[in-house]
């Protein structure tokens, strides 16, 4: 190129300042507006997720106009966002091509001139050259500007799947980490002055001290935020403590394999969930190599046989949508069946008793009461009258341990307790 004309040279590459220039001003929105769109998409995806799930409460609060306004303006916002980003990257491809024909505009015009005046030197034919090179070399930067658009909008996606990814995972169990299936447990379980806190700023549970013996029954009391969660939190290591330490039988739950703690524990939450799936297979999801037989002797124990075989297809029932036609006392009876297949050693039962009648509390009241006997269990419940008979009451409040004792020595202090069993605002979780 350079030994056939200098100056057409530079003609020729003249316009690739210019067409950096362009790509680089156009990338430096589009790479922002990219983001913002899939920002704005997860979004407007969060707010379905959340209105479908929660669409009974929706209804029930008659807040639906409230909700379509709502998806109605993150749609525009999202359609706002993406309009930009696209139009604005679809401009990169006519700009270029612009560019590119600015570039044949001035070799042909140019090269035309310096033909005219300097006859000889420059023909039509080296001008035809440099027409020629000036399109086999702006084609590859033109495709290059448009696929690196292509590639700020993947790396837009990209970024998002990547702040799901590189979400911490829980720490790895250290090699000499202990299995509690290899050793067996008796259920001791110790807070030894516990600390802790979700924020690095305020302490939810301070000094916290607590001691359950094998097989005895710990209800853990106090006022709403409290802390009782927290201290279950704790025991199956969701979090570790900040001070102190829990020990089972002895041994720092640090020091134990996390799946092999937490299949110690056997768990019923107030809020059970059920598969889409029979009845049976529910319930042997508490122990999966478990056979019908022992399926429904853990139903019988939990007091759920009854109900079971009252379904259409006694337990080979499928349950629908989480268990939507089962009662919120059945799910339970459910969830205290699949524990007393579990088999555990220590026992968490939160909440397990509210929300439903008088009749079926006794009945879960009853089927918990099969469930903890011999079993280390600590009890977080709605109603003062399941804890009454706990081996030991504990009293929480501001995060703190205010009172222990059994029903009656607390109920014979007259402190916090007798206050909170007095109210009748009382709230054993
Ligand atoms: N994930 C969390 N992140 C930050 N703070 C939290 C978190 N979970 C709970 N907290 C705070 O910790 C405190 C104790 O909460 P916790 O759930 O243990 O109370 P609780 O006694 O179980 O209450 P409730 O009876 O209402 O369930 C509260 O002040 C709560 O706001």
């Amino acid at each position: 190129m350079l030994l056939k004309s200098l100056s057409l040279t530079l003609v020729t590459l003249s316009v690739i300042p210019l067409m950096t220039l362009l790509t680089r001003l156009i990338t430096k929105h589009t790479g922002k507006l990219f983001v913002a769109q899939q920002q704005t998409l997860g979004e407007l995806n969060g707010k379905i997720e959340e209105t479908i799930s929660g669409q009974r409460v929706v209804k029930l609060f008659c807040h639906e106009e409230r909700v379509i306004a709502e998806f109605e303006e993150s749609n525009q916002k999202l359609k706002k966002t993406a309009l930009k980003a696209q139009v604005l990257s679809r401009i990169m491809g006519p700009s270029m091509n612009m560019l590119n024909n600015l570039g044949f505009v001035l070799v042909a015009g140019i090269g035309g001139l310096l033909a005219i005046r300097n006859f000889g030197s420059i023909t039509i034919g080296t001008i035809s050259i440099f027409l020629n090179y000036s399109r086999q070399f702006t084609r590859p930067i033109n495709e290059l500007a448009n696929q690196y658009n292509m590639v700020l909008s993947a790396v837009a996606g990209a970024e998002r799947v990547f702040q799901v990814l590189e979400q911490a995972p829980e720490p790895a169990d250290a090699p000499d980490a202990i299995d509690l299936k290899e050793i067996g447990i008796k259920g001791h379980v110790e807070f030894d002055h516990v600390s802790f806190t979700y924020d690095d700023e305020n302490l939810v549970l301070k000094d916290f001290s607590l001691e359950a013996k094998p097989g005895q029954t710990i209800a853990l009391v106090g006022p709403t935020g409290a802390g009782k969660t927290t201290i279950i939190n704790l025991l199956t290591r969701f979090y570790d403590v900040k001070e102190g330490s829990i020990r089972i039988d002895g041994i720092d739950i640090r020091n134990i394999k996390r799946n092999s703690l937490r299949s110690s524990l056997g768990i019923v939450l107030q809020d059970t969930y059920l598969f889409n799936t029979s009845v049976r297979e529910n319930i042997r999801y508490g122990r999966l190599d478990a056979t019908d037989e022992e399926v429904e002797q853990a139903a019988k124990t939990a007091n759920a046989h009854g109900f079971i075989i009252r379904l259409p297809q006694g337990y080979d029932t499928i349950l629908t949508d989480d268990g939507g036609n089962l009662s919120h006392g059945q799910r339970q009876l459910l969830a205290i069946a699949r524990a007393v297949l579990a088999d555990t050693t220590i026992l968490i039962l939160d909440e397990a008793t509210s929300s439903v009648d008088t009749r079926t509390e006794v009945y879960i009241q009853r089927a918990m009461l099969n469930l903890m006997k011999g079993r280390t269990s600590f009890v977080i419940a709605h109603r003062l009258s399941t804890i009454r008979d706990a081996d030991l009451i504990v009293v929480i409040n501001h995060g703190q341990l205010v009172e222990k004792g059994t029903h009656e020595e607390l109920l014979k202090r007259k402190g916090f307790y007798y206050n909170l069993y007095q109210s009748q605002f009382v709230r054993t979780k």
